[in-house]
């Protein structure tokens, strides 16, 4: 049986903007208010996606959800038309209205927690979209991105699709950015790291105080009861507190992990030494390489700024492995000096491959927030809905959609234009056709 693991990368969507709008997320709040460019963004977004599939890597894509997002308007009391409805929230709650029209459904790490067929108790790959409590912004996306899920994976034999956790802190979900599956290979089961920030029942257990911790162990276990994991397969460990006060919002800006391969900060873990022999043992008698860089050679700060953890380490068809970087590590004298020695230390990583996806990283999104991995077996891979996997053809197609439907650039006060609706709109329904998704957003719905 071949193995395969799929990078889904998150399509940008024609609202990408920067509104400041994740207090914890350093680079987020740095850049509110800077004018946003959504036509380089998509591109960058779809070059990483048509490079990855020229590596001989299999490369998939989500289509990115409705914005702004009116039906959550309506919601919160907004009435009139379309266009009235967009006046007069801009004008009554300038925060809410920028939230309803965020972009952030592009990171698609966050999209949902997947375990591939190996680990589960009924054989087939299971989804559970991230509920993304802790941010009003992010909350408006589960229900659309069951539905692209849904879509995208369309088989009932081989794939299953849970509701998210309920919509409350004490199940906070980010999905697969605070997840990590280690395996032999691909196609056998594995062991799945889960990453939680705090305890939402025991508050007497370690949390940060400045910044929020966006995970629960609560949320991580019930998602592990949810996908029929077992016990041997599941290892739980608690994110340094300290990390998160200084702007690591999620793991995966501090430690990503591929097969036999974790790579993470000295100061990425609460009682490190603990877990990571929970996760050697339950790994097996094969030795994982635990890839630790140490403070003295990278500070977190650097971390933060550079992404060095938000790279995707990926396995090429002749068995290396390489770094998927954003080039802001090539920029930073100790990352990539630390880099430059990484592919020389005998470990399964043999190159760096850097990537400018600058339009993302000023909001906190490196590129292994834009992939959410899906990790199948060929007859899985045979059941996705195939117009979802990159090709020559379907990215020469994207970028012309790209092209005819989004803007260069787009400031605070475009959002509030009813044209901008309707563009967006419009975009959207050529491209659920497009992917073969059928009708998945609020607007075709009704
Ligand atoms: N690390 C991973 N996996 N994902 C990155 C997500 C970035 C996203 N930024 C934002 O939502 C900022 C939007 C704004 O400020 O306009 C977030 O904080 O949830």
């Amino acid at each position: 049986m071949k193995q395969f693991e799929v990078n889904f990368d998150g399509l940008v969507g024609p609202t990408h903007n920067y509104a400041g709008l994740s207090f914890g997320n350093v680079a987020s709040l740095n850049n509110a208010n800077a004018v946003s460019s959504p036509k380089q963004a998509a591109k960058q977004g779809l070059l990483k996606m048509k490079a990855l599939s020229d590596m001989g890597m299999m490369q998939g894509v989500l289509a990115p959800q409705e914005r702004p997002d009116i039906a959550a308007l309506r919601r919160l009391g907004f009435s009139g038309s379309d266009a009235r409805v967009l006046e007069s929230a801009a004008k009554q709650s300038r925060e809410i209205f920028l939230a309803c029209c965020s972009a952030s459904s592009m990171w698609t790490a966050n999209a949902a927690t997947v375990s591939p067929s190996a680990d589960t108790a009924d054989g087939r790959v299971h989804f559970t979209p991230a509920n993304l409590t802790n941010k009003f912004h992010r909350s408006l996306e589960p229900q659309v991105t069951g539905n692209i899920l849904k879509a995208t994976f369309a088989n009932e034999k081989h794939f299953a699709h849970h509701l998210h956790l309920p919509d409350n802190e004490h199940f906070g979900d980010e999905g697969a950015a605070n997840h990590t599956r280690l395996c032999s290979d691909y196609s056998h089961a594995g062991v799945e790291l889960f990453v939680y920030g705090r305890h939402a029942f025991d508050p007497s257990k370690p949390a940060p105080t400045k910044f929020p911790a966006r995970q629960t162990l609560e949320a991580c276990q019930a998602v592990a009861r949810l996908h029929g994991l077992s016990e041997e397969g599941v290892v739980y460990m608690q994110q340094n507190p300290d990390v998160i006060d200084q702007g690591v919002f999620h793991n995966d800006v501090i430690a990503v992990g591929n097969q036999n391969v974790l790579f993470y900060h000295d100061q990425a873990f609460y009682k490190k030494e603990t877990g990571l022999k929970e996760l050697q043992t339950k790994f097996g008698d094969t030795p994982l390489h635990l890839i630790e860089v140490p403070t003295d050679e990278v500070s977190v700060q650097d971390a933060i700024k550079t992404y060095l953890f938000n790279t995707q380490i990926i396995t090429l068809p002749n068995g290396d492995m390489t770094i998927i970087a954003p080039t802001d590590c090539e920029e930073n004298d100790a990352v990539k000096r630390y880099l430059d020695k990484l592919v020389t230390l005998g470990t399964p990583i043999k190159s760096v491959n850097y990537f400018d996806v600058k339009q993302s990283m000023r909001n906190g999104g490196g590129p292994a927030c834009l992939r959410l991995r899906v990790a199948m077996n060929d007859q899985e891979l045979d059941a996705v809905n195939p117009a979802t996997l990159i090709n020559d053809l379907q990215f020469a197609r994207l970028n012309k959609w790209v092209d005819k439907h989004y803007r260069d650039v787009l400031a605070e006060d475009d959002l509030r234009d009813p044209q901008l609706l309707i563009e967006s709109r419009t975009a959207l329904d050529e491209l659920t056709q497009l992917l073969k998704l059928g009708s998945v957003y609020p607007f075709q719905q009704g």
